[in-house]
């Protein structure tokens, strides 16, 4: 399938949302991406997409957060993105870690700990009665009594939960059938010592930019380089090199993705060398495939860069065998995946 028969409008958000009120996506028959088969008990409001905003669970559609937040006022906050699939949420305790990791860096203290943010989450899906759902733990160093107030140890810091229907950085069909990037020539990845990539934020005018740029020049996203000229990630996803059989991921100027992990110990297991170091430009331009992963997005193949094929063009054998032990993981049981509860009351 090429990205012009798929039907679908490449916007300029990197996130593919499923149709309005839809639950799935459509994704190719046979391949390793589906959904389960289940419907939504509509009687509950929550049905489809709940979320926890100030101590309380509410609908995803009533959630609202002041307008005097500093996480929105001046993007003072980390967060995460954890996913749930069949029914099972992936790496939660890593998501949370990260996000606490973060927190510290930030200076930012958060109002509940690792269980207690874990449980607000989990229920936040049992109650969406998602089986596949795209979970949003926002912790932001929040608000003060008076009305816009910029003093920070007068704030008290927020934890926003919410779970809805999957979002895709790169949607089934194409980690089955591979996509396009570009190398933007007008934009580079914040460094560590601006906005540190390594502490998932909202901070995006930089990935924006490669988005568009993406679009004019006809591709799908944007593979960023740092200000050394060395890759650093793409809009919602880490960037894996694989050359002469072995994987190569940027350590530094990129956020420590929970997928990439996940990704690294699945070629660890299977004998193939998996590093974190500097990946030049040029490594990516000679590489045999190309990886962006991602939670919003699993492990999808890089097919095309600035245009060119890369190798030759079509999702390379590691990629593919990475992606469908990746997804394969997501119903085996193990310390990785939580089984949702979703016979809990409404
Ligand atoms: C900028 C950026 N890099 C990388 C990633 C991938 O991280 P993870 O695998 O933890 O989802 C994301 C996730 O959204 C991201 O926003």
């Amino acid at each position: 399938m090429t990205l012009a028969d798929s039907g679908t409008d490449f916007s300029t958000s990197n996130l593919v949302a499923v149709e309005p009120g839809a639950i799935r996506e459509d994704t190719p028959p046979g391949s390793v991406i589906q959904y389960s088969d289940y419907e939504l008990d509509t009687s509950s409001p929550y049905a489809g997409g709940a979320a926890w905003i100030e101590g309380e669970y509410v609908p995803a559609s009533e959630a609202r957060i002041s307008i005097f937040d500093t996480g929105f006022g001046h993007s003072d906050l980390t967060y995460t993105v954890a996913h749930v699939w069949h029914g099972n949420i992936f790496r939660l305790a890593d998501h949370i870690e990260r996000l606490l990791d973060g927190a510290r860096k930030l200076r930012l203290a958060s109002p509940y700990d690792e269980t207690e943010i874990a449980e607000i989450a989990k229920r936040c899906v049992g109650l969406s009665q998602l089986r596949e759902a795209y979970v949003n733990i926002t912790l932001t160093r929040g608000y003060g009594k008076r009305k816009g107030e910029k003093d920070l140890s007068k704030l008290t810091s927020q934890i926003y939960v919410y779970a809805i229907p999957y979002l895709w950085a790169f949607p089934p069909y194409e980690q089955i059938f591979g996509t396009s990037a570009v190398v933007p020539r007008h934009v580079q990845r914040a460094g560590r010592n601006t906005i540190d990539p390594t502490i998932k934020n909202y901070q995006w005018g930089d990935l924006t930019a490669a988005s568009f740029e993406a679009k004019d020049r006809g591709a799908r996203t944007g593979i960023l380089l740092d200000a050394d000229g060395c890759v650093a990630e793409g809009p919602g996803f880490n960037v894996v090199v694989v050359k002469d059989g072995a994987l190569a991921s940027p350590s530094r100027n990129a956020l420590p993705g929970i997928t990439r992990k996940t990704v690294f110990e699945i070629a660890h297991a299977r004998g193939i060398s998996a590093e974190l170091r500097d990946v030049t430009s040029r490594e990516l331009y000679d590489a045999d495939e190309l990886m962006a992963v991602t939670t919003a997005g699993g492990v999808t193949p890089i097919t095309s860069l600035d245009g060119a094929a890369v190798g030759d063009g079509e999702p390379g054998p590691i990629t593919v065998a990475i992606r469908d032990r990746f997804w394969a993981l997501m119903d085996e049981p193990s310390d990785l995946i939580d089984t949702i509860r979703y016979d809990v009351d409404r």
